[in-house]
């Protein structure tokens, strides 16, 4: 790591050849005021600083600094601001590099993050230091600065007041025995003297390891960590807006993982880079005997920037302008920390979103199975439905008229007006008595129906069925018509026994009898042959329809045959 001044037309940096050492200092990020009266001294545009950026000690008064009782060492005053600034002219500096001004519009001189090709840090070892060129970086324990004393191979030893040490010659980064606090710091950079940029690919080329934003195994935060990532990156490239963003990336790989000690070969606990994370901006002053007294030191791995920079806690700052620096100084981390805290407080919402997916999914199966359950109910109820009609038409044939499905009834013709009692279904009640000479008597069931379609007629059908078995016997339908405007009456059957005949009579009252006019028989019919017929039907007093049938055959007289009473079941 390179710290160079961030002040136009200063071009020193921590590491260059100088005969006197200059001390390094962090602009006041986290004092808004004073940092304003630092921008304002600076006057340059177009520039934000960082926490990577410095002023030499070559821009502040004498009275700015003041000494450390401990060991003399020079610590920048609080409240002290800069004021000495060669901003016109180009000059040669005493130590004889050109001060070039610097691009306005370029990334900030003084960052540590500047690229060696920029004004202010032109050195090619810049980026990547020889090891014995490998600056001494001391963690300067005043408040808001870090004191980077730099110091020249063989140079003289500067003065307190100035900076602290020089390395030896032989590239050892030992420290210097005047300056116990820095040799009791063993290595605690981001990483150990070992380590190469390559093996702390873990962390993040800004300095930031991703781990540190990133709990294990949560995308989330992993985005999240990302944002940080971006927070830092999208900064540097506006910062340098004619770079190619992988140029960018590569060479940000290249120094930000680069701590003083990043490249040193020297002896283990020499780097004196590894300061530890007190080192903020706000830390306070250290007794040399708090070292050899303190416990061992944190020697957990930090990300690299961290290490020799300040806290993570200390943020970048947007370029866009001043009180966008000091947001970003708190604000961005406030809202990224918030976005995490939101990722962990979303995660039971999302436990529960899973949770009731699944009883949904649950609900669906047993739904399902319910589903079938009710499909198979639904076959059942419909074959019981069948084998009830079954057993009705069996037990109850007779009731089959009480099943028809209704129709709505033509109005009635007024001719069979005189007939209408007789309308109706009827059912015998008590069942029908059988006799005649020849027989041996018997029982029966009969169902009527006597309807009418709007036409000047009835229809009739009388089926009889064996009171036990309940198997059909005999059967006849026809049809009885009124002569118009008279109350004689013609009866027309047609019977299973293969009769068919014709029998008149009037109708009086609720009392209808009728004798044979004409009788056919089929040419197999059985015998006997009957001769004559005569029928009665009548309305009793009880609203019950009653039927006697008398017959005369080739053998038997006129003798009553059939005695039946109907009881109405429908209209
Ligand atoms: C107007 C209608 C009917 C006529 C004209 C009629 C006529 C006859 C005749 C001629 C016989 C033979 C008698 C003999 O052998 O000497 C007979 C027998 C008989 N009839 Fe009728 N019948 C009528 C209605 C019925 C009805 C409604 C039943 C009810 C179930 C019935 C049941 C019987 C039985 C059981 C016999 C005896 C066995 C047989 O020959 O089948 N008849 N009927």
């Amino acid at each position: 790591m390179v710290i160079c001044c961030a002040a136009a037309n200063c071009s020193n940096r921590q590491g260059k050849g100088e005969k006197r050492a200059v001390s390094f200092h962090r602009f006041p990020l986290k004092d808004s005021k004073r940092l304003i009266q630092w921008l304002k001294a600076v006057q340059r545009e177009n520039w934000t600083p960082t926490k990577y950026s410095f002023l030499c000690s070559e821009h502040f008064t004498k009275d700015s600094f003041s000494k450390r009782l401990e060991d003399q060492h020079r610590l920048l005053k609080p409240t002290a601001v800069p004021s000495i600034f060669h901003l016109a002219e180009k000059k040669k500096s005493p130590r004889g590099h050109v001060r070039g001004r610097r691009k306005e519009a370029g990334p900030p001189p003084g960052d540590v993050r500047e690229p060696r090709e920029e004004a202010g840090c032109e050195a090619p070892e810049c980026s990547a230091l020889p090891v014995d060129e490998e600056p001494f970086v001391e963690e300067e324990v005043g408040e808001m600065e870090v004191s980077v004393p730099q110091s020249e191979q063989g140079a003289e030893r500067p003065s307190p007041l100035e900076g602290s040490s020089r390395r030896p010659p032989d590239n050892s980064l030992a420290p210097e025995p005047s300056v116990p606090r820095m040799s009791e710091r063993p290595a605690l950079g981001g990483r150990s003297e070992t380590d190469t940029p390559a093996e702390a690919g873990n962390s993040d080329k800004s300095g930031f390891s991703v781990d540190d934003f990133t709990p294990p195994g949560s995308g989330a935060c992993k985005f999240i960590g990302s944002l940080h990532s971006y927070s830092f990156s999208s900064r540097h490239s506006r910062e340098r807006p004619s770079l190619p963003r992988e140029h960018l990336d590569r060479k940000r790989l290249k120094r930000d993982v680069e701590p003083s000690c990043s490249r040193s070969s020297g002896a283990p606990g020499t780097c004196l880079a590894g300061s530890t994370p007190s080192s903020s901006l706000t830390a306070t002053p250290q007794k040399p005997s708090q070292s050899s007294s303190a416990p061992p030191p944190d020697v957990t791995p930090k990300p690299a920037t961290e290490a020799v920079l300040g806290q993570k806690g200390d943020t970048d700052a947007n370029p866009m302008s001043i009180n966008e620096v000091i947001m970003s100084a708190s604000g961005a981390c406030k809202l990224i920390d918030s976005l995490h805290s939101y990722c962990f407080s979303s995660r039971p919402s999302k436990s529960q979103v899973c949770c009731l997916r699944e009883q949904v999914e649950k609900k669906n199966g047993e739904l399902k199975l319910l589903r079938q359950r009710v499909s198979r109910s639904d076959n059942q109820v419909k074959k019981l439905r069948e084998k009830l009609e079954e057993v009705k038409r069996f037990t109850f044939p007779y009731l089959n008229g009480l099943l028809a499905p209704d129709c709505e009834t033509p109005k009635m013709n007024p001719v069979i007006e005189p007939l209408s009692w007789m309308l109706g279904t009827w059912l015998s009640d008590p069942p029908g008595d059988g006799i005649y000479p020849t027989l041996e008597p018997f029982h029966y069931l009969e169902e009527v129906h006597i309807t009418h379609v709007g036409q000047p007629m009835l229809n009739f059908s009388f089926n009889a069925f064996h009171p036990d078995t309940k198997k059909p016997m005999h059967r006849e339908c026809g049809f009885i018509r009124l002569k118009p405007d008279s109350n004689k009456v013609a009866f027309v059957s047609a019977q299973n026994t293969g009769i068919v005949e014709v029998e008149e009579g009037e109708v009086n009252g609720q009392e209808l009898c009728i004798a044979s006019h004409s009788i056919a028989r089929i040419s197999f019919a059985a015998e006997p042959r009957v001769e004559q017929i005569m029928r009665t039907f009548r309305l009793n007093a009880e609203g019950r329809l009653e039927q006697t049938v008398s017959m005369a055959t080739t053998t038997q007289p006129m003798t009553q045959h059939l005695h039946i009473t109907y009881k109405k079941v429908t209209p």
